[in-house]
Formats: structure tokens, sequence, C-alpha cells
């Protein structure tokens, strides 16, 4: 193959997926993510998904998986011959940075052949920093910009590294292909979903559960004590103006534990939306997905029930306020972590609480109809061992 003979085999493809895919996976990330695996990082794996309850959120990825991977093997011509090893979204944020490397480099990865790094988000626009250099051959520098991606070998014929990022949120579909079949993700992951979709096979029932408090702590010096720093769920929901509201009684500190598990209400400003989410995962994918779809919302004439919105007394302001001195400990340290370089910083534009409530019911479709294909596709997937687009000709 001309490919292989490449000194650098490498390929940089733009418009791979659409702004409408990179928005939805950035919903994912924005309303699943954990502390990742270095300084300033966040991730969302597929098996985290399954395990917090959420596992028809695998759905937007499969077809771009099936792409990437198809894309992979024929511009290395490798037909047939290798599997997804690991798929994950990742954010760097502010002080996130990674030297020369190649991606292959520690004896534990080296069953990784290709990588592919889908870009979400654009360079100047979402965030400042962030460009990926290769240290040799052509191109040098790649500026990251929504939709494209980068397919490289995982050897050290592509030594990389990626800028320190300044300013905003850089995010990323990271995938890494294997020859190895015993590294197949497919396997683990269909083992993962008949556990998750057996322990929960409730029709419609697609509320998410919360992984263990540390996954969401973010400290500044990724010591794991909570004296310092923010739980992450809290902090998104902070960046875009919402606060939360528990009517659970607790009295002493070592209680707030369970409490991103317990029901909770979302208020902004003085007014409280009088409506239960059942944990903050479930609060905050329905904020994310009201960011996601928000400007499509106002502009549709959707049938708006303004709910039940009232004005929060002194003594939910005082809850509000303690959640925030245990959950935000740093709020300066979250609001330069997730600094958006677009104007939804401490708020969104013309927020509206009838259009929120309105996105309230619309998540519910659209996780209930992401579960109905998952539900629909995973004998087959369980068969062939593999995740796979399963074509559905009942529509
Ligand atoms: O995000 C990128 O552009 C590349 C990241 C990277 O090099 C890595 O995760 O190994
Ligand atoms: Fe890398």
């Amino acid at each position: 193959m001309a490919e292989a003979k490449q000194e650098h085999p490498r390929l940089l493809l733009h418009n791979f997926l659409t702004l409408h895919q990179c928005k939805e996976l950035e919903f994912i990330h924005k309303s699943n993510s954990t502390v990742g695996y270095r300084a300033n990082v966040f991730s969302t794996t597929l098996s985290h998904l399954i395990a917090t309850n959420s596992p028809h959120l695998l759905m937007p990825f499969v077809p771009i998986r099936e792409r990437l991977k198809e894309k992979v093997e024929e511009f290395f011509g490798c037909e047939y011959e290798l599997c997804v090893e690991f798929t994950g979204l990742i954010s760097w944020c502010r002080g996130a940075s990674i030297g020369w490397h190649s991606d292959d480099n520690r004896p534990y990865l080296k069953q990784r052949a290709f990588a592919a790094v889908c870009y979400l988000n654009g360079y100047g626009k979402d965030f400042k920093g962030g460009l990926f250099h290769f240290q040799d051959g052509e191109p040098t520098t790649i500026e990251p910009l929504a939709g494209d991606v980068v397919i490289y070998t995982a050897d050290s014929r592509n030594i990389h590294s990626v800028d320190e990022i300044t300013d905003g949120e850089r995010l990323t579909l990271t995938l890494w292909f294997s020859r190895d079949a015993s590294h197949d993700e497919d396997a683990k992951l269909v083992s993962l979903l008949s556990q998750s979709l057996l322990h929960n096979n409730m029709p419609g029932e697609c509320l998410p559960l919360p992984a263990s408090s540390n996954m969401y702590w973010f400290s500044p010096n990724q010591t794991s004590h909570k004296h310092l720093g923010f739980d992450i769920c809290w902090a998104r929901l902070h960046i875009l103006g919402f606060d939360v509201y528990s009517y659970e009684d607790r009295s002493s500190d070592s209680d707030f534990s369970e409490l991103p598990m317990k029901p909770l209400q979302l208020a902004r400003e003085n007014e409280l939306l009088d409506h239960d989410f059942v944990n903050i995962l479930h609060a905050l994918q329905v904020v994310q997905f009201y960011c996601w779809k928000a400007s499509g919302l106002q502009t549709s004439k959707v049938t708006i029930d303004s709910g039940k919105v009232v004005e929060l007394s002194q003594w939910q302001r005082e809850k509000i306020n303690c959640l925030k001195s245990v959950f935000l400990k740093d709020h300066q340290l979250a609001e330069m972590v997730f600094s958006c370089m677009t104007s939804n910083v401490r708020g969104l534009p013309f927020f509206d609480w009838a259009v929120f409530n309105s996105a309230v019911a619309l998540w519910e479709d659209y996780a209930s109809k992401l579960r109905e294909q998952l539900v629909r596709s995973f004998p087959y997937w369980r068969t062939h061992q593999s995740i796979f687009d399963v074509p559905y000709d009942g529509c």
C-alpha cells in the first residue's frame, strides 16, 4: 500500500463529522464526564456511560465508530483486521497539555496500532492554545476544527504533542485501534451492556445514576481530598447560571456525600423551578440538553408550559449557599477551569423557564428513542460480540 510506505503514515480529513454529531457528543460529554487521567483533563468513556445507567447514550457513537474503523482499515490497508481498543470523549481545560510522545509509548499501550482524533470544537472559537503538532513530516501543525479528524499510526513514526490550553475547553472524540482481538473494546462493552439491560429492563427507564463522588471531584493538584476544589457536575451547572436546591435535611457535613444521588431542584437567581430531578446527573443531562437544543426550541413554536417557578425563600437561599460551600469549595477555580469563550459564561443568553421546561420533556423523548434503538440493536451485538449499526427497516 502506498500509505504504508509513507515515512509518517497519517491522514487529515475535513468535515468527517457533521456539526450536529459534534454538538450531540458535546452534550454527552458535558453531562457525563468524570475527572480524567491527567491534570485538567476530563473524560467520558463508553463503559462509564453504561455504569451510570445511560447505556442508550452509546447509540450516537455507533455509526461514527464504524465509519472511522472502515476509514482507518482502508487507508492503512488492513481490511477486517482491526478492533476498536478504546473510545472516549476527552476534554482539555486551561493548563492541560502533552509533550512529544507516540501513542504506544508504554508497555501496556503496545497493542495500539492506530489513533483517530476527531475534533468536536474549534481552535480560536471554543478554546485558545491546544494546537496539535507532528514532530516530523506534513502536516506539521493541525488547528482543531469541529468535524475534522486526524488518523495516524500509534508508533514512533508519528511523534506528536499538544500545546497548553490557555482558555476554554478543547473537546475530542479519540479512538485507538488494535490488531490484537484480546483488546477488543466491543466484547467488554457487550458484556457490560448485558448486565445493565438485565438489571434494568423497564421500558423507558433512562434515568442516570451518578458514579462514586470522587470520580467527579476536581482538586487543583490532583490530591483527592475534599477541602479544595469542586464537584464537576455542580461546576458545570454553576457556569451556566444554575444553582442546586435540595429539600433533603442534612445536619452534618459527612451526610452530604450521598446528596448528589438524591432528588433535587434547580434555581436561577431568585427563582426556583418546582420540578424534581432524581439526582445531580439527571439535572445536568437536562440542562446540557437544553443548551444543545435551546436555539431550536426558541424558534420553533413548541407548546410551552411555564411550569411552576416560585420565588426562593430566604431559607432556600441559605440552603443553596450551604450546598455550594460543600460542592463548590472554590468557585473561582471552577469558573477558571470551565470558562467558556462564548457568551454563556455564568448564564445563558435569553434564558426562559418555559423553554427550559419544554426541554425537560424533550430530553425524555430523546433518551427513550435512543433506548429503543439500543434494545433493538443489542441482540445482534450480543450474537456477533460486536457493536455495529443495525439497519432498521421499520421506519
Ligand atoms: O487531542 C489531540 O489532539 C491528541 C491527544 C493525544 O495526543 C493523546 O491523547 O495521546
Ligand atoms: Fe497522543
